[in-house]
């Protein structure tokens, strides 16, 4: 374990090859409870034709059950090449075979979700996740390709290939998320169809690079603990090995990896933009002794000082507001200052946020 900047920094490529885990790694047996044998039979959904507008109901409908039961389906025939998610898996080595001084020098630093983190050791004094991090921020930006720019400025010139892989990434991803968003819109029964998709425009996203190397005692250990994203929606994609699971019908439930599709998850904030209708998804990864595991992680978020406030006509059908207004910025503050994500971020938050002024949260 290193220090930097006076934060712990553990070293999970070093770590791995020792028989015994850290205390700082251990979870509580509750946590650990084994998932169910069976798999997550979650909705699969052809975006492409959603998008043409074939079976438009039927999918809306499907996703509406899923998402108001608990916040998760999958989407298939989502645009994005296949030979770009490839490339993206494939790069990632040249972020986490770095040598550990040079994952050191591009650190998370306090306050920021930009950069390396072993552990989160720098957040967490215990039950720290099994997992090396690299995330950085997108949006769109006319004049200047911010991905590239962020690898070439913390990595250097050597890295401007890799970044315009993650660059093109980001930028089909938030191509698909206009889509998703029509499909929650009609899902929800909002009036304007393209509510959702209008609102997160000018929104930010944050791409989290997860990587999980083997684990020498995996029944002690997670991956990501249980939480639910304090953001919006969350677009995911896993590779081959396996290890996501999702709290349904009180029970934690696998999803099986399918290297065609995206994981969408929805987050504490849209919660709040659905007046609480649809559901933050509680989900964690477990980690296995054998095989490394990458994930790629695509946050999406409103713009920071944008009010978080669901459509008139959906609150005027149900009657009453779920939550209060509030922004992304407030909310993530909470979550980076006060309160460690969990399936009750939200509720904390708005407890906080009505009995404190809002500049001392
Ligand atoms: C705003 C953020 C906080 C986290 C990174 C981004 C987006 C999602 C958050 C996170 C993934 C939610 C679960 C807990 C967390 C600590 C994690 O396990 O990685 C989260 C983030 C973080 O602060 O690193
Ligand atoms: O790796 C996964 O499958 C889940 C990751 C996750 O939940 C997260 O990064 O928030
Ligand atoms: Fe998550």
């Amino acid at each position: 374990m290193e220090h930097k900047d006076g934060v712990k920094v553990f070293d999970l490529s070093k770590l791995q090859k020792q028989p015994n885990l850290p205390t700082e790694f251990t979870w509580p047996q509750e946590d650990l409870v084994n998932a169910n044998q069976e798999e997550l039979d979650a909705p699969l959904i052809d975006l492409e034709r959603f998008a043409r507008g074939d079976d438009r109901a039927k999918a809306a409908k499907l996703v509406r059950t899923a998402c108001m039961s608990h916040g998760f389906f999958q989407v298939i025939n989502h645009g994005v090449d296949a030979s770009l998610i490839q490339a993206a898996h494939e790069e990632l080595d040249a972020i986490f075979k770095l040598p550990f001084d040079k994952k050191l020098s591009i650190h998370r630093k306090p306050g920021s979700v930009a950069g390396y983190s072993g552990g989160h050791a720098h957040r967490f004094a215990s039950k720290l996740p099994w997992k090396e991090t690299f995330s950085f921020i997108y949006h769109e930006n006319s004049s200047e390709a911010i991905v590239v720019d962020y690898f070439k400025s913390v990595l250097g010139q050597d890295f401007e290939r890799i970044g315009w892989v993650y660059q093109k990434y980001c930028e089909a991803l938030k191509k698909v998320s206009r889509v998703i968003f029509e499909l929650l819109a009609l899902s929800l029964g909002v009036e304007d169809g393209l509510h959702y998709q209008k609102y997160f425009e000018d929104g930010s996203s944050i791409l989290r690079c997860n990587c999980y190397p083997p684990c020498n005692n995996p029944g002690q250990a997670l991956g990501t603990g249980p939480h639910c994203d304090p953001t919006s929606l969350t677009i995911l994609h896993q590779d081959q090995v396996g290890g996501l699971e999702v709290f349904v019908d009180e029970k934690w439930q696998a999803v099986r990896p399918r290297t065609d599709a995206l994981v969408i998850n929805i987050g504490d904030t849209f919660m709040a933009l659905s007046n609480g209708n649809f559901k933050s998804c509680l989900h964690r990864a477990v980690v296995n002794s054998e095989t490394e595991r990458k994930s790629f992680a695509f946050f999406m978020c409103p713009k920071e000082d944008k009010v978080v406030r669901p459509p008139e006509d959906l609150v005027s059908r149900d009657g009453s507001r779920k939550y209060t207004d509030f922004t992304w910025s407030d909310l993530l503050e909470f979550t980076q200052k006060h309160y460690r994500a969990d399936n009750g971020t939200l509720q904390s938050f708005v407890k906080r946020f009505v009995s404190h002024p809002k500049t001392s949260i």
